[in-house]
């Protein structure tokens, strides 16, 4: 096993080190075998073009060598992955001689972005705040900043009260070594009761019920405000011109490290504060990057500490001492002028035993990202990601001076958190035109154009010239919520399109601007994300032609017979079999790569298309399609039917007609094919491609025939679709046979 020891200076002890995936070789030479039949495929279909006697076949020919470049194409691009994978590990245990003592720590600002308090409870939020205040880390060293693009008092009001909970909810954590720093994880863990821990929950119902009632009653009543500053901060939220989309900034600091927050064991407690940005109709907010931005340059007239780390509300802390494993790169980088951000795999809590929507993105999170190490550094995904703060403002060695000094990077605050001066600062900052005539959202901070300001910052970040680090801990250091209906897995999907697209074929595409500025195989890493949408194309075709041709007996694979068939075996199950393989080893189930694979299908023919489609709508300029945020509430009975590894439909969506239409055809031709088993003599790829159809649609079958719960297919999706396949039957039958 090559073992590459990251190069530190003499004497001093090892943070951290790499080594490669023995896989590597194995990996390229697959690759080039692969690529080999790929290339025969293509003179396959070439030749079958210009063999082709009708327009119909010439038509058939051309619509699956389409559908094959494209999976190609696809296949080509995740190459990137496989050609230099390494992992990473940390020396906790060398940081101790490394960092003395206390002063040494450098600072942390800590972001959690929320945005509604109905789709995403304050509760929730609240424990995100607790878990990483509660991190094993000086508090005068550590700040979390709330951004509330809800402008809700609710959201306030829960951090207040977590404010007060906090006091004795991190000494608890800290005099116990507890794990679980999430309350709520905690709580539901087996942990061991004692008078302490009794007391502790009993603060935690208390703040609970409180936050509950507050939330029932949809407003903050006078009976649960208990000082004047309170009053005077739930005030703002009162006025009458106050909505959410037209309000003033408010900016609360609940706890200041620096003051006399202390906590009930006597020790200073972390900054925390609420950020409500300015918001205006005539302005637009650009969703979550804003909202990034408004926290980067509010935190930085506050504490300007130079590590960031960006957390959604659905993710809470789950280690203690991840931050120490950041130090270990911050304190040795690889490439210490570079090094601009240390990625955590999104990983979560929850997931029923065999993943039904692959929530869990195994390739996406965990997989990619290892491949992406070994060559410029993985995407950044929007959480539990430690950012270097000069980052934001321009390349390595083309720094990127923001409009006021006061928001570099080098910036020292001297100023307390709620002096006059640093709160008209912040303010000031946080104002809906603060950024015109700026560079904000294009060469400072989180880049603005996409849906997904995710993926699109951390591109521009990598094609600016920094590099990036994935670290991967046994334990995870942060867990996430996952939508558990189908109709949500699909939106959030469409929606990353949307964003994925607007990169793609934007000034900045991967495979373009990219190309130049990060070469060609990082940047391919970045293309086959870019382009997903367009799977839908080959996933639809292969879809509906060959039960369609099956449904009228055309043959449009090679036989069983012909040596060409053994191509497309091999091409099938080499892809498969790789993916399948890569899954297993990355820790997982059989069963969970099938219903990974499952979903790949089930997107192609919903969220690809119709996130295609809404991009489409976009760029013409006939709808607008926002950032439509994940519902994190669990209905009870949803909830059941999940962790039963139930497929939940219920809601009447365009989505699950084409999917439906999609179940039924296949299942028809299959049948049909059965009962003329005989007389099908060469169409064995069609037979089989239909048989996996239907193995693939179970869940979809039962949802439309045997459910009667809540979640079954609407029986108005059913009808739809049985029309319209009917209708895409009948049209074949033309078409294919006149
Ligand atoms: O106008 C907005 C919209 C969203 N959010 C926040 O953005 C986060 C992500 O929203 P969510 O609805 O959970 O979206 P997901 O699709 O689950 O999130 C994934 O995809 C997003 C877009 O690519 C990334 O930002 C996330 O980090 C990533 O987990 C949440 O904390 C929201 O509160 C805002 O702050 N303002
Ligand atoms: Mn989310």
């Amino acid at each position: 096993m090559a073992t590459t020891h990251t190069a530190s200076p003499a004497g001093k002890p090892k943070l951290h080190s790499q080594r490669k995936l023995r896989r590597t070789y194995f990996n390229r030479a697959f690759a080039a075998v692969y690529s080999l039949a790929i290339l025969a495929l293509v003179y396959h279909h070439v030749l079958a073009l210009i063999q082709s006697k009708s327009f119909l076949s010439f038509s058939i020919s051309i619509s699956m060598l389409f559908a094959d470049l494209i999976l190609a194409f696809m296949w080509t691009t995740t190459q990137s992955y496989h050609m230099n994978p390494i992992v990473r590990q940390v020396y906790l245990e060398n940081l101790e001689k490394v960092i003395t003592s206390k002063e040494d720590f450098p600072g942390l600002d800590i972001f959690i972005c929320t945005a509604d308090p109905y789709k995403e409870p304050p509760l929730g939020v609240v424990n995100t705040a607790l878990s990483v205040m509660a991190y094993d880390y000086p508090p005068e060293k550590l700040s979390v900043y709330v951004s509330d693009d809800g402008g809700s008092e609710l959201t306030l009001f829960a951090f207040m009260e977590a404010a007060k909970f906090g006091r004795s909810w991190l000494p608890f954590c800290k005099q116990n070594n507890i794990v679980d720093r999430c309350p709520d994880a905690y709580f539901k863990s087996a942990y061991s009761s004692s008078s302490e821990t009794q007391n502790i929950k009993e603060m935690y119902e208390k703040m609970r019920t409180k936050i509950e009632s507050v939330m029932e009653k949809g407003k903050v009543t006078d009976e649960y405000i208990t000082s004047e500053e309170e009053h005077e901060a739930f005030s703002i939220f009162q006025q009458e011109s106050f909505t959410r989309q037209q309000h003033p900034s408010v900016i609360q600091v609940l706890l200041e490290s620096g003051k006399d927050d202390k906590d009930r064991a006597g020790n200073s407690m972390p900054n925390l504060i609420y950020i409500s940005r300015e918001k205006s109709k005539s302005y637009p907010h650009h969703f979550k990057a804003g909202a990034l931005n408004t926290l980067l340059r509010v935190s930085a007239v506050m504490t300007n500490a130079p590590i960031v780390l960006t957390l959604d509300c659905d993710m809470f802390s789950n280690d203690p001492k991840t931050v120490q494993s950041v130090l270990c790169y911050v304190m040795d980088p690889p490439d210490p002028a570079k090094l601009g951000y240390i990625q955590f795999p999104q990983m979560y809590h929850g997931l029923n035993k065999a993943d039904i929507y692959g929530s869990e993105f195994k390739p996406l999170f965990q997989m990619n990202p290892v491949g992406m190490d070994g060559i410029k550094g993985p995407n950044y995904v929007g959480t539990g990601c430690f950012f270097n703060r000069r980052v934001f403002f321009g390349g390595p060695s083309s720094f990127v001076q923001p409009e006021i000094p006061e928001l570099g990077p080098d910036f020292t605050v001297k100023e307390p958190l709620d002096s006059p001066l640093t709160k008209s600062r912040a303010h000031q900052v946080a104002a809906c035109n603060y950024e015109d005539q700026t560079h904000w959202g294009s060469k400072i901070g989180f880049r603005y154009g996409s849906l997904v300001e995710d993926y699109y910052t951390g591109f521009r970040l990598l094609c600016e010239g920094w590099h990036s680090i994935f670290h991967h801990p046994k334990r995870p250091a942060f867990l996430g919520d996952i939508p558990i209906s189908l109709h949500d897995v699909l939106s959030q999907n469409k929606r990353w399109c949307v964003g994925l697209l607007e990169v793609a074929f934007s000034k900045y595409s991967t495979i373009t601007f990219g190309v130049k500025s990060m070469g060609f195989l990082a940047s391919h890493g970045f293309t086959h994300i870019a382009f997903w949408p367009l799977w839908s194309i080959p996933i639809t075709l292969y879809a509906f032609l060959p039960a369609l041709a099956l449904l009228n007996d055309i043959c449009i694979f090679p036989k069983v017979s012909d040596p060409w068939f053994g191509l497309y075996a091999f091409l099938f199950l080499g892809a498969y079999g790789q993916e399948c393989l890569d899954f297993i080893l990355a820790g997982s189930s059989f069963e969970r790569w099938r219903n990974d694979q499952r979903m790949w299908l089930i997107k192609g023919l919903t969220s690809y298309t119709f996130g295609t489609i809404e991009y489409i709508t976009k760029i013409v300029g006939i709808a607008s399609h926002g950032f439509n945020v994940t519902s994190k509430v669990i209905d009870d009975e949803q909830g059941k039917r999940y962790d039963q590894g139930i497929f939940e439909f219920g809601v009447a969506s365009p989505m699950f007609v084409t999917l439906s239409m999609a179940a039924i055809l296949n299942m028809v031709a299959f049948v049909y094919g059965l009962l003329k088993i005989k007389s099908l003599e060469g169409l064995f790829v069609e037979m089989f491609l239909a048989g996996f159809g239907v193995l693939n649609s179970l869940p979809i079958y039962e949802a439309m025939v045997l459910r009667g719960d809540k979640g079954k297919m609407p029986t108005k999706i059913t009808l739809i679709s049985a029309s319209l396949s009917i209708f895409l039957y009948v049209s074949s039958i033309f078409i294919l046979k006149i």
